[in-house]
């Protein structure tokens, strides 16, 4: 309920959370964990994850970028996205582990709605959207990747992209399953999702994940000229394109949400899965220690 009155306020310019600017016909409209810059003529927003350390994708983090998302397709001068991160060497480190270990089952069916709405507007957006994937890019930050048109990623081997969740000891859903599937091909999902495999940018490049890897410093430019030349292509055909290769994979989900977040509830809950992120999130301490 109280995330739905800030649903409410954010989308409503000149909210205490939500800051809109204009300088030099450039616009920006900003959240606490989103930034949305827009570059006027070209139609263009560069949509920006600010949620440091490592971008986790908190229910509060996912509640302002589905908002930032509708307040883009509503704006009709907008045509392209391109998603990417402020924290430096970090895309997304995924889901919020914190939102999925120690807490109460309506608290997991409330984050999952979440997750599921983010990725639904995402995955069938009528905008066409490329993700310069600026630094690691784990499980979740994969999926936000994945539901783009375009990949470009930068060219540091310590930046690793893919599904690892089960490195983790859970379970990418069937709809993360099938946008991997739709992208790699069944046989190299099948692997990469059993080995929980994170891909080098090169190795990301040769399977499939992501399309184009270039230099560091050159990840934002590479994202702009693609976009540019998806421009050129009319939106009504490419947005019927879009639709027409997309509906079935999304409809998969829609038909049977409430199922899926039944399913998410109850597996997270277990006492084997809780301790699994347990040493999870321990080992991740201890490697920073
Ligand atoms: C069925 C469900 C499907 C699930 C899908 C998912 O996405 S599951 C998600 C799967 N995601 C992964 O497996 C990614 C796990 N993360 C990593 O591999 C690394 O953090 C990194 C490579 C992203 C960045 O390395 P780095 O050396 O730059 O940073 P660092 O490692 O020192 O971390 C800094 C702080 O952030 C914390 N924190 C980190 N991630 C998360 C998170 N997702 N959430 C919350 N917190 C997280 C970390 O504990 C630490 O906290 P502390 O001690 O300061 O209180």
């Amino acid at each position: 309920m109280a995330l739905a009155a800030a649903r409410r306020l954010l989308l409503h310019a000149g909210s205490r959370l939500g800051r809109r600017e204009a300088v030099d016909g450039a616009r920006r409209f900003a959240n606490k964990r989103v930034l949305v810059e827009t570059e006027g003529p070209a139609g263009v927003a560069v949509m920006k994850l600010r949620n440091p350390p490592v971008n986790s994708l908190s229910l509060e983090c996912l509640t302002e970028f589905t908002i930032s998302l509708e307040k883009l397709e509503n704006d009709k001068s907008i045509r392209g996205v391109i998603l990417t991160s402020e924290c430096p060497g970090i895309f997304s480190a995924g889901l919020d582990l914190l939102e999925m270990y120690g807490r109460n089952p309506a608290h997991y069916a409330e984050y999952w709605k979440n997750v599921q709405e983010l990725w639904l507007r995402l995955y069938t957006s009528n905008m066409i959207l490329v993700s310069a994937i600026n630094g690691a890019s784990p499980a979740g930050g994969c999926l936000l990747a994945l539901c783009c048109d375009y990949r470009v990623m930068a060219d540091n081997p310590k930046y690793t992209i893919g599904l690892n969740e089960s490195l983790l000891g859970i379970v990418a859903p069937f709809w993360f399953k099938d946008m991997y599937v739709n992208t790699i091909g069944h046989r190299e999902a099948e692997r990469a999702l059993q080995l929980g495999t994170l891909f080098s940018p090169a190795e990301a490049l040769k399977v499939g994940v992501v399309d184009e890897v270039v230099p560091e410093d050159q990840v934002h430019s590479k994202a702009r000229s693609v976009m540019t030349k998806w421009l050129a292509i009319p939106d009504h055909s490419r947005q019927l394109t879009k639709n027409m290769m997309r509906k079935a994979t999304a409809d998969s989900l829609i038909k049977q949400r409430e199922a899926d977040i039944q399913n998410f509830t109850s597996f997270i809950s277990k006492d084997s899965i809780q301790k699994s992120l347990h040493m999870y999130l321990e080992k991740l301490k201890q490697k920073k220690g």
